[in-house]
């Protein structure tokens, strides 16, 4: 395939020593975000540009395999991986927290799944600043393009499947790839079509076309070599295009960043695997420090620098640069449910998902295949398909009552005592704008996604009310990895969604045309009906996390308890931007890295504006 541009490659610097004494922007985790905002950055050449990243760079096959999906997520090399504070409302389990610890971060070790949220979702950002913002669904549009290089599927594949696509949603002159295998598994023709015998199911033209309904949607494989497109290949690797403006320093853990009254001036760092400040050094930036360390710690760094909520500062010893209280609340992510799992037990597809785990030779066939030509089922990454709906589908005889209660809370009263006035503002216009999501066609709040195999069953809950925390850790705020609390089942608005979600996937499977394949429920079971049952499972086996976690630097007015302006620069400090996944001030309905891709090439063009 043509490739569209020039990639960047930037000077991989073998330790400290060739650091220059200052650089017009340093970016603070080289990651899916900020590999993408440092490659634009670097492109004019004329801009000097560090990136410091806490991993290394790794292309193990558990990085670039995409067949089978996230091979990374049980690599322990290449994440960070903390234990979450007991989640009262999860039987007080801890919770692991994991994200890529890499050079190109998430996007190395994600499950490759590429969904765009409903429109909705982000005209309800631009909302929040009122009928003028350019962070709407028209603001983002040409940003999806420009970030994703859509291939569409094999017309063999779109005429067996009946798959839909439109490719003028969709760019493709990007090097991060969005594209399909050369084969799906059998089962998924009738699995989507089943959605379509619920009332009120609509099939929209494209996964990107900012709809509710089901669809097929491609992953980040690049098709040329069938490995895993993600930032780092994309917006980094071209050896044939040295930027002699742009250095990556990897291996180093930023510690802080440093100001100079309120203009932030430079970062403070240490090699990874340091335990103390010993070894720490400083850099400069000339015109703008950028955040890209994730939702997780970008929170982190930014408190223990001393922009955030000032009694969470004064408890760890870190000296008050602003008072952001915002930093590290408005913690969210979506909740998953590997249930209610059903069985096929009538079964009539070869071969299906379980193929590729379970039948040796199966696998050995699909890998004499693939190393062939490239083709067959070890293209197929994760999942491709299924259904993103709202929740006057999801509970018909109940929903309006849900987005009415929920309306009416008192917006404090779920939220951690002593939250600051300004967050507990946020929250109610969240409450306003998320009680009108819910009572829209438009906005999805229940997702299944199909594996095509003889049992499935995963259930995403996209839009949860309850909001969580990041904070550093009040010992030892530098070298502890922050204290991070889901605060899962907190609102009880989830409790009530959740507990429609369990009748309404019985439905799809006893109620549809999938009865035909005689499904049997294997988790929890037939006989868990009564809500106080399904409650008791849910709070046993719900994870509160699909690894899309965002909202801890949330872009909202800071009287909203915003971090960052419709600019993305951190209010009451200068020189100081946040461009990852902590900006988004509320969940899309939807996976995040499509939408974080997005946010970091509108964050490029308005740090260049500001030049
Ligand atoms: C296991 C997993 C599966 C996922 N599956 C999907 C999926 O299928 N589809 C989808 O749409 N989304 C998925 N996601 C989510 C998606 O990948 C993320 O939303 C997105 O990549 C986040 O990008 P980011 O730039 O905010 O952070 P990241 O890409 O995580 O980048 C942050 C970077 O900062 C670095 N860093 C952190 N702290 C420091 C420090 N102190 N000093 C220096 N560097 C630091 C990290 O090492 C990392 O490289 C998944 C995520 C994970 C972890």
């Amino acid at each position: 395939h043509p490739t569209a541009r020039s990639i960047a490659r930037s000077t991989i610097l073998d330790g400290a020593d060739g650091l220059l004494p200052e650089y017009d922007y340093i970016i603070i985790g080289g990651g899916t975000s900020g590999l993408t905002v440092a490659d634009r950055l670097t492109e004019n050449r004329k801009h000097s540009v560090l990136v410091l990243e806490r991993g290394i760079f790794q292309n193990s096959s558990s990085v670039t395999t995409i067949s089978g999906g996230s091979r990374g997520l049980f690599d322990p090399s290449l994440t960070f991986n903390i234990n979450s504070v007991p989640q009262a409302g999860l039987d007080n389990r801890s919770i692991a927290v994991i994200g890529g610890l890499i050079l190109g971060g998430s996007s190395g070790v994600n499950g490759l799944q590429v969904l765009r949220g409903q429109r909705e979702d982000y005209d309800r950002w631009g909302s929040y600043f009122g009928p003028n913002s350019d962070w709407s669904w028209k603001g983002l549009l040409p940003y999806f393009k420009k970030a994703w290089n859509f291939h569409p599927p094999r017309p063999e594949l779109v005429s067996q499947f009946d798959i839909k696509y439109d490719p003028s949603y969709w760019g493709n002159t990007s090097d991060v790839h969005a594209s399909f295998p050369t084969t799906f598994w059998p089962v998924l023709k009738l699995e989507m079509a089943a959605f379509g015998d619920i009332p009120g199911v609509e099939y929209p033209p494209d996964s990107a076309s900012g709809e509710t309904g089901a669809y097929w949607h491609p992953a980040s494989v690049d098709p040329a070599t069938v490995l895993r497109s993600f930032a780092r290949p994309a917006h980094w690797d071209n050896i044939e295009a040295a930027r002699p403006n742009y250095h990556t320093l990897t291996g180093q853990r930023v510690l802080k960043v440093a100001f100079d009254g309120n203009r932030a001036t430079s970062v403070v760092f240490v090699p990874a695997n340091a335990t103390d400040h010993s070894t720490a050094r400083s850099v400069k930036a000339k015109k703008e420090i950028v955040l890209a360390a994730g939702a997780i710690h970008t929170p982190q760094i930014l408190q223990a620098s001393g922009v955030g909520p000032k009694q969470v500062l004064k408890e760890a010893g870190v000296p008050l640069v602003v008072d952001a209280p915002g930093v590290g609340s408005n913690f969210q992510d979506q909740p998953y449910v590997v249930a209610p799992t059903f069985n096929f037990t009538k079964f009539p597809f070869h071969p299906d998902f379980y193929d590729m785990i379970l039948n040796q030779t199966f696998i050995a066939e699909a890998q004499a295949q693939f190393e062939k030509d490239r083709t067959g089922p070890h293209t197929i990454a994760s999942g491709y398909c299924g259904s993103w709906l709202p929740l006057q589908i999801i509970a018909p005889n109940s929903w309006k009552d849900i987005a009415r209660r929920y309306e009416s809370q008192d917006p404090a009263a779920y939220l951690p005592a002593g939250t600051d006035e300004t967050v507990i503002e946020g929250y109610r216009a969240q409450q306003k704008a998320l009680a009108r999501s819910m009572r829209s066609k438009q906005s999805a709040m229940y997702n299944f996604f199909l594996r095509g195999g003889y049992e499935e069953g995963s259930v995403v809950y996209l839009h949860p009310t309850s909001r969580g925390t990041v904070r550093i850790n009040r010992s030892d705020p530098f070298f502890s990895p922050p204290e991070v609390d889901y605060r899962a089942l907190s609102n009880p608005t989830d409790l009530e969604v959740l507990l429609e979600f369990t009748p309404f996937t019985r439905r799809y499977f006893l109620e549809t045309r999938l009865k035909s394949l005689d499904p049997v429920e294997l988790s929890p079971g037939a006989n868990v009906t009564a809500p106080a049952d399904i409650e008791a499972w849910l709070r046993s086996v719900m994870i509160p996390s699909s690894f899309h976690p965002i909202g801890t630097a949330a872009m909202l007015p800071r009287h909203l308890g915003g971090v960052v302006d419709e600019n993305l620069l951190v209010y009451g400090v200068e020189g100081l931007s946040v461009v990852d996944a902590s900006v988004m001030p509320d969940l899309p309905g939807s996976y995040t890295q499509q939408t974080v891709y997005a946010i970091a090439e509108k964050a490029a063009d308005l740090i260049k504006s500001r030049a």
